[in-house]
């Protein structure tokens, strides 16, 4: 077993501490670290439950750990310990206005171009085809695409975060990440995630998991249709209706009552409508901790696919940028295991003058790869509008 709290070394040497290792906000408030923060050492999937183990039995009553996994549970996560939680959010210092700074970023550069993802969905789709009868066929995977910019200052993260967490009905993150060799300034992963892995308030869990998506419309009139017509799409029920599964079956062995109501509810927010279910339920044991259980769900259909090796395996062959820390899992939990862990979703990596957006898309029969395309098209809108581009800025190169 690894011990927690020592200086973690890994294959990128010891980590310098950053000066907000994880800050979240959301209707329900704030959560950032405060007081000094100590790297948990780092590992995969299999270690996590032993090496946050001492954390939970040795820490002082307000410290807090969080940080983020990743999206390949084979790769190595990157959590922090810190001594209390603040409720002072990182943009909530006296900041530019992010409005009236000159428009100096670059015109986004797709990675992989629309055209060449489309491809890469027309070939999940084969697959699936060709796998239809069979029991294990492959039933669906989440394939997603990148955007990067340019601009000729470093990104301001509390600006951004100031801007994305505009939105009421997200939840607006930072997470440090750790650098690669020839990064020239700290990484962050921040985001405008809508989508609650887990929730833990002792043996109370909830869980809101989100698939198949529309994009919000100006005029109200055919924003409703949108909306209507995300209700009524047999392809979007059957894209949400296997994570759902997925999570109660999960979740199961972990509970004493469980359960999600009939049918599927519209959540929104400012860029998206999309198909939501919350799943409720009261666990066996209230010293599972919330970053536990996030690893069990971990990745679920929402980010990844059925079945799930599988996907994972097609999204690795298929994707030609790592995810990373993309379609992970952040969040953060107490000493009790309480907490809120979320999607790592409509999320950009920041490293000085660069930044790097994701959006996925869930793929199954009936799925069409021009419309994958603008729904992915559609997803960046929220970070590209913080980073002071047009919300559709990445519309408009589809066919
Ligand atoms: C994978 C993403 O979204 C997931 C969450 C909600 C709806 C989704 C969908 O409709 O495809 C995705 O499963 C993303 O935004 O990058």
């Amino acid at each position: 077993m690894t011990l927690p709290f020592q200086n973690a070394r890994s294959t990128e040497g010891t980590p310098a501490i950053p000066d907000q290792p994880f800050a979240f906000r959301n209707s329900d408030g704030v959560i950032c670290a405060a007081g000094p923060a100590q790297p948990i050492a780092r590992g995969d999937d299999q270690t996590l439950s032993d090496r946050v183990g001492s954390f939970f039995n040795g820490a002082d009553d307000g410290a807090l750990l969080g940080g983020a996994l990743p999206f390949h549970k084979s790769e190595f996560d990157y959590l922090w310990q810190v001594d209390h939680a603040d409720k002072r959010w990182p943009g909530d210092q006296p900041k530019a206005n992010i409005q009236a700074l000159p428009a100096t970023v670059s015109r986004p550069r797709s990675q992989p171009s629309p055209q060449t993802y489309m491809q890469s969905v027309s070939q999940a789709l084969d697959i699936m085809r060709a796998e239809e009868q069979l029991p294990q066929g492959l039933n669906k995977v989440v394939l997603a695409r990148t955007l990067m910019l340019e601009q000729a200052h470093d990104f301001g993260i509390a600006d951004v975060l100031a801007k994305l967490s505009e939105d009421p009905s997200v939840t607006a993150f930072q997470v440090a990440l750790p650098n690669a060799a020839n990064d020239t300034a700290p990484r962050h992963l921040v985001g405008a995630t809508p989508e609650l892995l887990i929730r833990k308030n002792g043996t109370a869990i909830l869980s809101h998991p989100l698939a198949g998506s529309a994009r919000r419309q100006d005029d109200p009139a055919a924003d409703a249709a949108a909306a209507e017509g995300l209700k009524n799409s047999v392809k979007d029920q059957r894209e949400h209706a296997l994570v759902v599964e997925y999570i109660l079956d999960t979740l199961g062995p972990y509970c004493v009552e469980l359960g999600a109501p009939d049918g599927t509810t519209l959540t929104t927010t400012r860029s998206m409508w999309h198909l939501g279910t919350m799943i409720k339920g009261v666990l066996k044991d209230p010293d599972t901790p919330a970053v536990v259980l996030t690893s069990k769900l971990h990745p679920t259909p929402a980010v990844c696919g059925m079945p799930c090796q599988r996907a994972a395996n097609l999204i690795r062959e298929l994707e030609p940028v790592p995810r990373d820390f993309y379609a992970g899992a952040v969040g953060w939990c107490d000493r009790y295991g309480d907490g809120a862990w979320y999607l790592a979703i409509r999320c950009a990596e920041l490293c000085g003058t660069q930044a790097r957006l994701y959006a996925g898309a869930g793929i199954v029969l009936g799925s069409e790869p021009q419309l994958e395309a603008a729904e992915t098209g559609a997803k960046f809108g929220a970070l590209l509008a913080a980073l002071g581009l047009p919300r559709d800025a990445a519309l408009h190169d589809l066919n």
